[in-house]
């Protein structure tokens, strides 16, 4: 799903207006309708109070149409116009005049603190106070009404965006954001939803198609898209009855040191479970019993020293894809057993963990780093390879910056895991808390190097990797919690993961998965 910036909204909505050959208004009244049948879905009449909070510009206008239509149905509505700037915008006035001219309960004007309401745990607030076209902090006591939203501990419902958040930017220092219970956002959902300092204020969300000109959102590209369900079918290969192991890769998993070698067995069995046919760890020597103890299906190499790290990397197994990294650790023996190891690669490499610390540390280690290889830091390593960021956003350029200059694929973990490369970035939708927790990083650095190995393409396998390990942990809470959950428990459900990605809703019938 393409993710639009608030640019290409407004010209999604100027097109839409010229092509319609309808008055902007319109547009209006069919987001306010949308949203109106959706509250009315679910409240079914309910006399709950209901407080619309109305900026000036058109998303305040959208509010007043909410607002109106509650009204005609019987709804208990109080609607509060946040006026907050003179310049009241065309289509506000209009969604005014109509609400003047059929309800007979006018809005209140909140000109200062002075006027606030009181605001009751039971309400339902509608937050239309601003859209997409916020562009700089608003005042004290708007921002002090943002507070009072908040604290009441109302539902809070925002129209496309929480008020105070920006589409494509990130907060300042000042800023306050409503808080919403759930947002309901009109085509797109924003990029702002998907980052930890502002994804935070919003609890649930979903988009409201407003009948937007569909060829300009078919053929307009975008650079964020969110991957979900879809996304991956697509990619997803199957296998046909005939097939052997050696049709599905070999996997190379490079690392652990003496106290860390649980790391290499989590990786390497995630390799397995994501289906690679052949997993080999390289380990130093005093991991190789340990290995073969804990994994009977994974073939172990190690180095010609007797050591509790490594001294060298020189292998036999001919791999099809290698990880590097997973409780490696940053000894100097290791530094210089990694530098003369990139420099023989050319195929792209999974570089995770201890790995991205020595780059960081040396970066001109970068030059050596074959095209394609997939890194993936979680934030502390991101910001030891890409230096410190202002906010999420310049996080985001940073990162792409970086990616593009060196032709690899950045894998940015945390809660929405976003993978980057070419400019481009793909967010992905699984994944919950319970991934918070020692070890889940070496899994992931396993199931995308076990995809590597099967032949999907770097961006392929670090997409689905991404999206079956959060999967796999979404399945995987059902058993253990999200405090209980831990590495070793979302390989166990990386199969499970798979095998719902061609499950239908129950009624229509389970689908076998595709085959090659
Ligand atoms: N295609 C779409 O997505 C549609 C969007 N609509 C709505 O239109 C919204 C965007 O409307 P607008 O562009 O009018 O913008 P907003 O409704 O977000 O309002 C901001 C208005 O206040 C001004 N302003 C910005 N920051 C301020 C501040 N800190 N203090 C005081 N005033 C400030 C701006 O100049 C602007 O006029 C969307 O979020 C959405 O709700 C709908 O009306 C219909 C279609
Ligand atoms: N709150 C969360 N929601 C979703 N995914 C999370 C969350 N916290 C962590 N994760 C995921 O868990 C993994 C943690 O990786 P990492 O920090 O490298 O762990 P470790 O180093 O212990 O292996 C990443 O894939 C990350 O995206
Ligand atoms: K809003």
């Amino acid at each position: 799903m393409k993710i639009f910036s608030s640019k290409q909204l407004y010209e999604a909505d100027k097109v839409t207006i010229e092509k319609e050959g309808i008055p902007s208004y319109n547009l209006m009244e069919r987001a306010g309708g949308y949203v109106y049948e959706w509250m009315h879905k679910r409240l079914q009449g309910q006399p709950v109070p209901i407080k619309v909070f109305c900026g000036i510009g058109n998303n305040g206008g959208d509010a007043l149409v909410i607002a109106r239509l509650l009204l005609k149905n019987g709804y208990n509505v109080d609607t509060y116009i946040v006026d907050c700037n003179d310049k009241r915008s065309t289509d506000f006035l209009k969604a005014y005049e109509a609400l003047k001219n059929e309800v007979k309960k006018w809005p209140e004007i909140i000109k200062g603190v002075e006027n606030f309401p009181e605001i009751s745990p039971q309400d339902i607030v509608v937050d239309g106070i601003f859209g997409i076209g916020l562009n700089r902090c608003p005042e004290d006591w708007v921002k002090a009404l943002f507070v009072k939203i908040n604290e009441s501990k109302a539902y809070t419902l925002s129209i496309d965006i929480p008020s105070g958040m920006y589409g494509d930017r990130g907060l300042d220092k000042d800023d306050i954001v409503v808080h919403s219970t759930f947002v309901l956002s009109f085509m797109s959902p924003k990029l702002a939803f998907f980052l930890p300092e502002t994804g935070k204020y919003i609890n649930m969300w979903d988009t409201i198609d407003i009948g937007l000109d569909p060829e300009y959102l078919a053929t307009t590209p975008s650079d964020v898209k969110l991957i979900s369900k879809p996304e991956i079918q697509q990619m997803y290969k199957g296998r046909s009855q005939y097939t052997h192991k050696g049709m599905f890769g070999h996997s190379l998993i490079i690392g652990g040191s003496f106290g860390k070698m649980g790391a290499v067995q989590l990786a390497s069995k995630a390799a397995l479970r994501a289906g690679s046919g052949l997993v080999t760890a390289y380990v130093p020597q005093i991991g190789v019993p340990i290995l073969q103890t804990a994994l009977p299906e994974v073939m172990v190499e190690t180095d010609n020293f007797n050591g509790k790290v490594f001294e060298e990397i020189d292998f036999q197994t001919e791999a099809n894809a290698i990880a590097i990294g997973p409780g490696m650790g940053t000894d100097e023996k290791t530094v210089a057993a990694m530098e003369s190891f990139l420099k023989s690669q050319k195929a792209p490499l999974v570089i995770d963990a201890d790995a991205i610390n020595i780059i960081a540390k040396r970066p001109a280690l970068m030059k050596q780093v074959p095209a394609l290889s997939i890194l993936t830091p979680h934030p502390g390593e991101l910001e030891r390879l890409v230096g410190k960021w202002d906010d999420d956003f310049d996080k985001l350029e940073k990162t792409a910056k970086f990616a593009k200059n060196h032709n690899v694929i950045i894998v940015i973990k945390g809660a929405h895991t976003i993978t980057v490369y070419d400019m481009q970035l793909y967010i992905n939708t699984t994944g919950n808390p319970g991934l918070s927790t020692a070890g889940t990083g070496d899994v992931l650095t396993g199931v995308i190097t076990g995809h590597l190995a099967q032949g999907y393409h770097p961006m392929e396998a670090a997409m689905m990797g991404v999206y079956f390990h959060g999967l796999a942990a979404d399945v995987a809470v059902n058993q253990y919690g999200i405090e209980g959950l831990i590495a070793g428990d979302v390989t166990e459900f990386l199969g499970r993961a798979v095998m719902s990605l061609f499950e239908k809703p129950e009624q229509e019938g389970a689908q076998a998965p595709p085959q090659q």
